[in-house]
C-alpha cells in the first residue's frame, strides 16, 4: 500500500546537492555575516561583519559545492566562527553581488573566472615611463571594469621622470578619475577616492604598485589575508591576492598574479562600453557594422577624419574587438 509521503521522507532523500530545509533554516537563522579576504585551495578566510578583528577559516558547506566564492563575498557563516585555531566553520550562503570582476584564461577562452566580487572601484596603475604605458592594456582594463560594473580610476605613476599629459589627453574624454603620483606627492587625493570603498589595484610588474601600496597601507596595518586564488576548474595560478585595510578606511585588494583581463567573454558591444568617447559615432553605424577595420561604411572612420574621434583610441577599440574575435 502506497504510504503517504510527508517532510521526513524529504528529509532522507533530498534532491541532488541540496539539502533539506528543514536543517537548514535553524543554521542560517544563527548564520554569521562575514566577507571572504582571502581564498586557499577550497579554504576561505573571512572577516565577520560585527568583529573585523577576528578571521575565521571556513570551508563550502555541500549546497554551496558549485557556487563559486572570490575574495570580497558576502558570506554567512555556521559552526565553529570562533576564528581560534584549527577552528573551521561551514560556509552556507553567497550574497548577491554587487559587482564581479572576472577574465577568462585567454582571448579565445569563454570561461570566465570571477577574481573579485563586490569592488567599487578599479585603480589602474600604470607608470609614464619605465616601464612605457600601454594603452591597450588600459584599454583592456577599462573593458573588464565597466563589464563588471566597477568605476575605474587611472593611476599614472613615475611622474618625476615623465611628463603624464598624454595619456591624461586620451583619457580625459572618458570622465573617469585620472590621478598622478610620484616619490614625493601626497597621496591624498588618491585616498579621497578610495576611502571607504572596496578597491582593487592593477598593475603590470615595474608600475610602481608595491611602492604605492606600501605608502597607501602603513605597515602595521598591512595583510588581513593572504592568498592563493584557485581558478575556477582547480588550476592553480600563482597569484597571491592580498587585502589590505586603508587607514581612512576601505580595503584595497592586490592582485600582483593578474597579468591582464582575457575579454572571451565579453561581447563586442560591451566592449564599446569602454569607448565612450567613441560611442556618438559607434551610433551612426549602420546596424551590425562590427567597427572592425577601416571602411567606408564604418561610422568611426569618418569621426576621425573629420576630427571627432582620436586615431588611436580607435585603433586601440579595434585591436580589442579583434583579440577577442575568435570567442562566441
Ligand atoms: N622614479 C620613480 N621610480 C619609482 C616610482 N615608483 C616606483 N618606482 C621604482 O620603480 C621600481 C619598481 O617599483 P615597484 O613598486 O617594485 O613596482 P611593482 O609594480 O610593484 O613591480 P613588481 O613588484 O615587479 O610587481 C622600483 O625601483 C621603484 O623604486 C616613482 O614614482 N618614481
Ligand atoms: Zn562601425
Amino acid at each position: 500500500m502506497a504510504r503517504e509521503l510527508d517532510e521526513d521522507d524529504i528529509r532522507i532523500r533530498p534532491g541532488r546537492g541540496s539539502r533539506p530545509r528543514t536543517r537548514e533554516r535553524p543554521e542560517h537563522s544563527e548564520a554569521v555575516p562575514a566577507v571572504v579576504v582571502g581564498v586557499d585551495r577550497g579554504r576561505y578566510t573571512c572577516r565577520p561583519d560585527p568583529w573585523p578583528e577576528r578571521l575565521v577559516a571556513a570551508v563550502r558547506g555541500g549546497s554551496m559545492r558549485r557556487t563559486s566564492v572570490v575574495v570580497g563575498d558576502r558570506v554567512a557563516l555556521v559552526g565553529d566562527t570562533s576564528g581560534h585555531q584549527g577552528a573551521l566553520a561551514r560556509l552556507v550562503r553567497r550574497e548577491e553581488r554587487t559587482s564581479v570582476l572576472r577574465r577568462t584564461p585567454d582571448d579565445a577562452d569563454p570561461a570566465e573566472r570571477p577574481i573579485v566580487a563586490n569592488a567599487d572601484i578599479l585603480v589602474i596603475v600604470c607608470a609614464v615611463t619605465d616601464p612605457e604605458p600601454r594603452p591597450g592594456l588600459i584599454d583592456r582594463c577599462l573593458v573588464a571594469a565597466y563589464d563588471g560594473g566597477l568605476a575605474p580610476v587611472l593611476c599614472l605613476t613615475k611622474t618625476d621622470l615623465a611628463a603624464p599629459d598624454a595619456i591624461i589627453e586620451l583619457y580625459r574624454p572618458l570622465g573617469f578619475p585620472v590621478v598622478t603620483t610620484r616619490p614625493d606627492t601626497d597621496l591624498t587625493p588618491l585616498l579621497a577616492l578610495l576611502a571607504g570603498r572596496l578597491s582593487v589595484l592593477f598593475g603590470h610588474s615595474g608600475v610602481g604598485k608595491s611602492s604605492l601600496v606600501n605608502r597607501l597601507v602603513p605597515a602595521a596595518d598591512r595583510a588581513i589575508g593572504e592568498v592563493n586564488a584557485v581558478t575556477g576548474r582547480g588550476r592553480h595560478t600563482s597569484s597571491a591576492a592580498v587585502a589590505l585595510r586603508l587607514p581612512g578606511g576601505g580595503t584595497v585588494i592586490d592582485t600582483p598574479g593578474v597579468r591582464s583581463f582575457g575579454l572571451g567573454a565579453v561581447a563586442p558591444s560591451r566592449v564599446l562600453r569602454a569607448f565612450s568617447d567613441l560611442a556618438a559615432a559607434a551610433e551612426m553605424c549602420e546596424p551590425g557594422c562590427e567597427h572592425l577595420a577601416p571602411s567606408p561604411d564604418c561610422a568611426l572612420d569618418s569621426a576621425v577624419r573629420d576630427g571627432d574621434a582620436d586615431a588611436a583610441r580607435l585603433a586601440s577599440l579595434r585591436r580589442l574587438l579583434a583579440a577577442r574575435g575568435s570567442a562566441p
